[in-house]
């Protein structure tokens, strides 16, 4: 198969591949960007891969940086845009970072493709776009199927996050996951506990805000796979997860953990410890933990008797149908919305400048802290949206501040 037309970001590079064939080595475009084109989804990185080995590729090139070196990746600075050459290797090098492998450089790229993870992750494209698809990567594309390249476990032994993958790219893709890969999944799911946990958790996040997330999720439940992360959610929670997911999914990771937590039943406390074991971030913690209180108290979730579910089941699910809870906890939010005197900062009828200008507070660190101060008195209805009320009430509290 020929691609035409080649997307702008591979044209940006042919001259990089240009001067790699030039010189008498292999290299081609590979990887997730050559599977996002075909998918016509938005290209991340290109990614390309030679025969050339990396003291080959620097020779070559004016201006390199060693951002891999020991993995054989170099990257080509070449007009303001950096491209990343790896020589094409056999082992896994995408163990756990903190166990650094040792790698074989090959000069062949079918001994490259065949250690990737996923078919649809094992092609290459020509220069001029020709698609290199040595293990039916093109027709599971166009048949929407995750399959293991060659030996489903020995791909997940060589690196157990694999198999976080097979679920974020179904998730993201609504591909299924093929038979033999699930079962090697199964097979090897306990391997999940030796991967780093900001690893799997950047996968985890992906999946879940994937449009077929309710998908993977539910696979991700059934396989055991839950078990093995970080933290522990119940089997009540995940059922409730998984049916919001069906409707609706996250779109930003911060989403991501207020809907998991909002679901959970856990104490502030114990949130605070299930976000560190999965390592969060300090920013996204402290969202989670001034979020989901409120949501709690909107929607007012009750801890249910799964036995009571289980025998007044179809009561219970007409009467949900018909109280909507989820429509009417986001009436209820817009409604609170709509009462507020601002909706963003930007309302507020005086801003940074005016401040300086009226000689109240000084550009610096305490500007933020006084504007804040202001858009807090104004949401709650102790000041006025307006420049004379504004402005007195940051004379009182502000000008006495050192600057
Ligand atoms: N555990 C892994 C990670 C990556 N790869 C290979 O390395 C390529 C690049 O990996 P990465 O940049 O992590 O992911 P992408 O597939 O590009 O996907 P995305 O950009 O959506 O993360 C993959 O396509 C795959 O061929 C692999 O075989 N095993």
């Amino acid at each position: 198969m020929k691609i035409n037309t080649l997307p702008q970001e591979f044209i940006g590079a042919q001259p990089i591949l240009k001067i790699l064939t030039r010189a008498g080595f292999e290299a081609y475009f590979v990887g997730g960007s050559v599977r996002d084109m075909l998918l016509s989804q938005v290209i991340h990185d290109v990614d390309i891969a030679s025969s050339a080995f990396p003291e080959e590729v620097k020779f070559l090139f004016e201006k390199t940086v060693d951002t891999g070196i020991q993995h054989g990746t170099v990257m080509v600075l070449d007009h303001g845009e950096g491209y990343e050459i790896t020589t094409f290797r056999t082992e896994s090098t995408y163990t756990d970072f903190r166990r650094p492998d040792s790698v074989t450089f090959v000069r062949s790229l079918s001994e490259d493709l065949k250690r990737r993870d996923f078919t649809i992750n094992a092609l290459a494209m020509t220069l001029d776009g020709e698609i290199v698809d040595l293990f039916g990567g093109l027709d599971d594309i166009k048949n929407g199927i995750i399959r293991a390249v060659g030996d489903a476990e020995t791909r997940f032994t060589e690196d157990a996050l694999r198999m976080m993958r097979a679920l974020r790219f179904s998730a993201q893709l609504g591909f299924i996951i093929e038979a033999d890969t699930q079962k090697g999944l199964i097979e090897l799911v306990p391997n999940l506990e030796k991967i780093a946990v900001e690893r799997i958790r950047v996968e985890f996040e992906k999946m879940l805000m994937g449009a077929s997330a309710a998908n993977s999720l539910k696979i991700a439940v059934q396989d055991k796979v839950m078990l093995y992360l970080p933290g522990h959610i119940g089997q009540w929670e995940l059922s409730l997860i998984i049916s919001d997911l069906e409707i609706y999914q996250a779109n930003h990771i911060v989403v991501v953990w207020c809907h998991l937590l909002t679901r959970s039943p856990l104490k502030i406390q114990e949130m605070t410890h299930f976000m560190r074991q999965w390592k969060l971030s300090r920013d996204i913690m402290k969202t989670v933990i001034a979020v989901v209180p409120i949501v709690r108290q909107i929607e007012n979730v009750t801890i249910l008797d799964l036995y009571t579910v289980y025998s007044y089941a179809d009561v219970l699910l007409e009467i949900l149908k018909i109280t909507d809870v989820a429509d009417k906890t986001i009436q209820h939010v817009r409604s609170i919305l709509k009462m507020l005197p601002i909706t963003q900062s930007s309302e507020l009828a005086i801003n940074g400048s005016d401040l300086i200008k009226l000689g109240i507070v000084q550009p610096g660190p305490r500007m933020g802290h006084a504007l804040k101060a202001m858009e807090k008195a104004v949401v709650l209805s102790e000041v006025s949206n307006t420049p004379e009320a504004l402005t007195s009430f940051a004379k009182e509290q502000f000008s006495h501040d050192k600057n």
